[in-house]
This record gives C-alpha cells, structure tokens and sequence, in this order.
C-alpha cells in the first residue's frame, strides 16, 4: 500500500455514501489509477448500533455522528434542531434510518429541467438500479421487477416481519381511498406500500456503501480512515483554477495528478469549498480566506424535508419495538437470535408507508396551493418554481406518512417510575415533501475549522407551517380509523385533549416539528447564473478537475428519502469521470 504522502490520481473527500459508490466505481473502470478515498470518521463494520436494523437510532449523538446542530431557528420559536451526520466509513449511509425508495419520474426530469442535461429520469434510473439489489421483487408487496435492479451492492429488501399493529395500515389507507402501490420504485411512489429498507437479507444486517460497495474495490483504492480534510489545494492555470491535492487537519499535503472530488456531504462540501477559497466573497473574507473564486451560490440554496409526529399508547397484548428500552432481557434474547443468524424483532425497520397528493389527503388543495403561490412568487431560483409545478402535477405527492414502530417524538418516551414506562408505542410520523423555505450552510467565521453555521431557516414561509399542520392531522386521522384505532389505548403525544384547535396544531408543529434528515442544494447543480455551484458534469465552476458527488448538488428535493438518489449520483459521476479520463 502506497503512503498517503505520495500521491494519487484522484482524492475523493470523504468516504461516505457517495463517496464510497464513487471511489469504488473509479478503482474499477480506471484500473490503472490510484485512487485515494478520505474519510474523517473510523471504520466500524463490526458496530452493532450500525448494522443490526433494530437499533436504527441508537449511533446518533455519538462518535459516530458530527453532531451538528442548526443555528436557533427563528421562525421555529428559536428552536435549535439536531442536524445528524454519519462520521464513520459509510458517513450517513451507516447511520440513516434504511427507508429505500425513490420519488416519481417527473421530479427527477425536473433536475434535468431546470439545466442540467442527461439528468431526467430515463437517464438517471438506470444510475440508481446500477447500485441496487432489490431482493424483494415478485413478493407479497412488489409486482415484478419494475423499475429495480437485482445485480448491484446494495441491498434493498421489504421487511420480512410486519408487527400484527401494522396490519391495519393497508386497510385504512384503501378505505380513504389511497390505492396499494407495489411498483413505487419504479417511478410513481404515491399511494400506500409495505416498503422496502437498505437491508441483506443473508443476515437481515444494513447494507450501506462501507459493505455493499467497498469489497467490490481494485487493490488500487486506497482508504485512509480518521483524517479530517481541511481544504483542496488549488493553483491558478490560464484564468482558471486547477485542484493539485488536499490538505489534511495535520498539515500534511496529499497531491492530486488528475482530480479532486468532493464527497463531504451537504454540510460538508460547501464548507470545504469555503475553507478553499471558493465562494462568497464576505463569507470568506470574514473567516480571513482569500477568495479565489468567487461563487456567491455556495452554502446556500440549503432544502430539507420537515417532519411532524403523533405517537400512541399500544394495548398491552402488542409487542413493540420500545419493549428493546425497557425490558433488558427481552432485548439481549432477540439481539442474541439476530446474531445467530435467526428471526429476531432486531430484524425490522418499519414499512408502512404512503405518499399523497394534497387533493388525495384533503379533497381540496386551494388553501395550500394559494400559499405555495406566495411562497414562490418572488423567487427566481429554479427550485421554487419546481416545487410550484409540481403542487399542479398529479403524479407528484406533497406528504408522506409513516407508520413507526416505537415512540417517536419531542416529549420523549415515559420517565422510569411514570405511569407510562414500560409500555410500548406506535408513532405517525408525517413528512412535507417540498416545503419552500430555502437556507444555509457557511463555516463559522469564528472558528472556521469548526462546526458549520446552519440555518435551513425553518418556516420562514406560511406553506411550509400549513403543510406541516395538514400533515400532522392527517396522522391522527390515520390513528382514529379503525381497524388502526382498535390496537391503542391513548394518543401520548400530544393527547387528544390537548391539541384540537387548528391554533393549537399551529402551536404543536412550530413546538415539534423536525429534520427527517435530507439536506440537499449546498452546492446545487444548475448553471452558474441560475445559482449553480457545478455544472452537470459535477465540475465546480471556475475549476478545471474539482468536483462535488454527493446530496449537495441535488438542485431540488423530491418526494423520497435521499440515499438512492445519492448511490445514482455516485455511479452517475464514476461514467462521467471515467469518460473523462478515456477521451
Ligand atoms: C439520521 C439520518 C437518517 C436518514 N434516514 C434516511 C433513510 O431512512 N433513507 C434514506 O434514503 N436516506 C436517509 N437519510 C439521508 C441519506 O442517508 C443521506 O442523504 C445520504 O447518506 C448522504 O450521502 P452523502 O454522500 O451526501 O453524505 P454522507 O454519507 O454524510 O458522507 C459524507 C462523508 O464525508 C465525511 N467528511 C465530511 N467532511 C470531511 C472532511 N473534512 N474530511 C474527511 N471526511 C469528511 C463524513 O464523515 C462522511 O463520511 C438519513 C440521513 C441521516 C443523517
């Protein structure tokens, strides 16, 4: 193995999801390269908090994870929200909750639409089936093979355990009129599904990039684990700038002979690029960064879904997964037949799911249509004006709930020596798939080697807050209709007597609503004057070999939980590189 100090030929930064999709790619169609993937967090394959699917949740707030936090959000009464990160080989596919499912067809044209050729649907399905071995195709909930892939690293898979509470939910949702979906891979997502989660069903263990894809790697990739970039080394050649290597938080220079790419994620990336000297000009000139290139759009343009629960004291004959908090013995038996290799509860994640249109969910959408309108209405920025079509286009849906196993909340699950600990829970967790507020990622001028400055500026529009409100009733809707009503006792959070009104809803979602964790747009792919950090070849504006591969250029979110999009725009960037590097 070469050292670090070296050189390669190309340095990917960061070795997480895509990073790692990438890197692997690049090791296989550029055998003759050296290949460098650096990654800030250790390897922990052998992690149980990571790999066992009923323990999703527990790596958050540990070592594993960057712990950032967004800055007091103003409109959210001046909450700070957890921004959860992995840092960890794998980053945030190691820590990701494992829902696996893509958005509809039209929202991935819409990425192409709004400048970026070759990136609409037609052309990016086949990047996302090129990372996936969906192993529950022809089964009880997924006809056929639409739309999946049985040949790529990571596995996708439909729970092969549905707690008996959960069997109302296909029931209730086809009483409400919302038709069984059983092809939502394949372009069209809404409706109601069991779906599927990044797991292997050889060990029902999760399947994320540091195990699906990095095995797959030539002898030419090498790994440095636990080292921090602290900025991509550029030197100016004919007017434009060319990346020569990265430098790392020890001082050490790695030189690059042909690329620098950045996988650094969407809090990141950005910052790498700032830390670089590509960017806005006050940004950098307040952190004492020269700048060299000026590229205002970095950092910003910051989208995220928001999401609001409910959750429900189950009857006591109900076996739930928050029986894993109280009940130590039950928790040691069943992580013991997990690591036997037999049925265990540890198995699940959670399937039960359903994507509406807000026409689906509430007959009528002309109140939210109308603040959708105010909200974009003096944007100019492509994703807004997406998002404002997409509310006219019937196959697009607006709110996603899921039905979860287990307490999910802001409340928190009963204290010891409460009433309610020892009892088990089911949680609605509703999620509003294009809110219109727009933020930012910057480095702290302060201590710009430090966490980043993040202000997703939460509910900064009226949309956003009805959206959530409409979504959260919609949840207790769900709750209240039988055969759903007959598994619990009480609503717990917030209480069917304390929150009825809509200004008491208003008043629960600006008091509860969260991340679900998809940031996306820091270093948006569009063309430059349209808000554009890379062009569609992920090329940074300004730069002859620096690219950014990761949830960061994603110009607009959609309707989906983001990892295989991100494993898309990894095998999607490995064509164009690997091209690159054969003309
Ligand atoms: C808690 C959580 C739950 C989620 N749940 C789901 C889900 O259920 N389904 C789904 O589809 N999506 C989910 N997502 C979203 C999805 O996982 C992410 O969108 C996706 O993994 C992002 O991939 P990425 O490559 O952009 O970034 P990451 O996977 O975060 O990779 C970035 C990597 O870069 C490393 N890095 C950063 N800075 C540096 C540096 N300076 N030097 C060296 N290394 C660095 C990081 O440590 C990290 O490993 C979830 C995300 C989180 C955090």
């Amino acid at each position: 193995r070469r050292s670090a100090s070296k050189g390669y030929d190309y340095i990917v930064v960061g070795g997480g999801t895509a990073g790692l999709a990438l890197s692997t790619r690049l090791s296989q169609g550029l055998p003759d390269s050296k290949i460098l993937v650096i990654e800030a967090g250790p390897a922990a394959l052998d992690e149980l908090g990571i790999n066992v699917p009923g323990k999703k949740g527990s790596t958050l707030g540990t070592k594993y994870d960057w712990n950032f936090t967004t800055i007091p959000q103003v409109n959210a009464k001046n909450r700070v929200l957890a921004q959860n990160r992995g840092k960890v080989l794998g980053g945030s596919s190691a820590l990701n909750l494992m829902t696996y499912d893509r958005s509809t067809a039209n929202e991935y044209d819409g990425w192409e639409e709004v400048g970026n050729p070759g990136w609409g649907f037609d052309d990016f399905l086949p990047m996302m089936d090129k990372s996936e071995n969906f192993t529950s195709k022809n089964t009880e909930w997924y006809d056929g093979d639409v739309g999946v892939n049985t040949n790529g690293p990571v596995r996708g898979t439909i729970n092969r355990y549905i707690p008996p509470f959960q069997g109302g939910w296909v029931p209730v949702l086809n009483s409400l009129g919302i038709g069984t979906n059983k092809e939502y891979m394949g372009g069209n997502i809404l409706g109601v599904s069991y779906s599927s989660s990044s797991i292997d069903p050889t060990h029902y263990n999760r399947s994320y990039s540091a195990n699906g894809y990095l095995p797959l790697a030539g002898s030419n990739l090498v790994v440095l684990t636990a080292e921090t970039v602290i900025k991509v080394n550029m030197t100016k050649v004919r007017g434009t700038y060319r990346a020569t290597g990265v430098t790392l938080a020890n001082g050490t220079f790695i030189p690059a002979s042909q690329e620098v790419i950045l996988s650094a994620g969407s809090f990141g990336s950005p910052g790498l690029l700032e830390l670089s000297g590509i960017g806005n000009k006050t940004v950098l000139g307040s952190a004492g960064i020269m700048q060299l290139i000026d590229l205002p759009s970095v950092g910003e343009n910051l989208q995220d879904h928001i999401r609001i629960q409910t959750s429900y004291q189950l009857k006591d004959n109900y076996t739930g997964v928050d029986h894993f908090r109280w009940n130590a013995t039950y928790a040691a038996q069943q992580l013991q037949l997990w690591v036997d290799g037999k049925f265990s509860q540890y198995d699940y994640t959670g399937s039960a799911y359903t994507f509406q249109t807000w026409n689906q969910s509430m007959g009528n959408d002309s109140e939210l249509v109308a603040l959708a309108e105010a909200a974009a209405r003096n944007s100019t920025f492509p994703a807004e004006k997406k998002k404002l079509e997409w509310m006219y286009d019937d196959s697009v849906p607006q709110l996603e709930i899921i039905m979860s196993d287990g307490y999910t909340g802001v409340k928190g699950y009963p204290a010891v020596n409460t009433s309610l600990y020892g009892k088990d829970f089911l949680s609605f967790i509703g999620v509003v798939m294009h809110p219109f507020s727009r933020g930012t990622v910057h480095i702290n001028a302060s201590n710009p080697l430090g966490k980043p400055l993040i202000d997703p500026r939460y509910f900064s529009n009226e949309y956003d807050l009805q959206a959530a409100v409409a979504v959260v009733k919609k949840c207790r809707q769900l709750a209240l209709t039988p055969p759903i009503r007959d598994v619990w006792v009480s609503e717990y959070e917030p209480g069917l007597d304390n929150v009825k009104t809509d200004a008491e809803w208003r008043d629960f979602a600006l008091n509860t609503t969260l991340t679900i964790y998809h940031p996306v747009g820091t270093c948006a792919m569009l063309p430059k004057k349209k808000g554009g950090v890379v062009d569609s070849k992920l090329k940074v504006y300004g730069t002859t070999n620096l690219r950014v591969v990761d949830a960061s250029i994603i110009p607009v979110l959609i309707s989906a939980h983001m990892q295989t999009a991100v494993y898309g725009i990894a095998e999607m960037a490995a064509e164009i590189i690997i091209d690159a590097a054969d003309s």
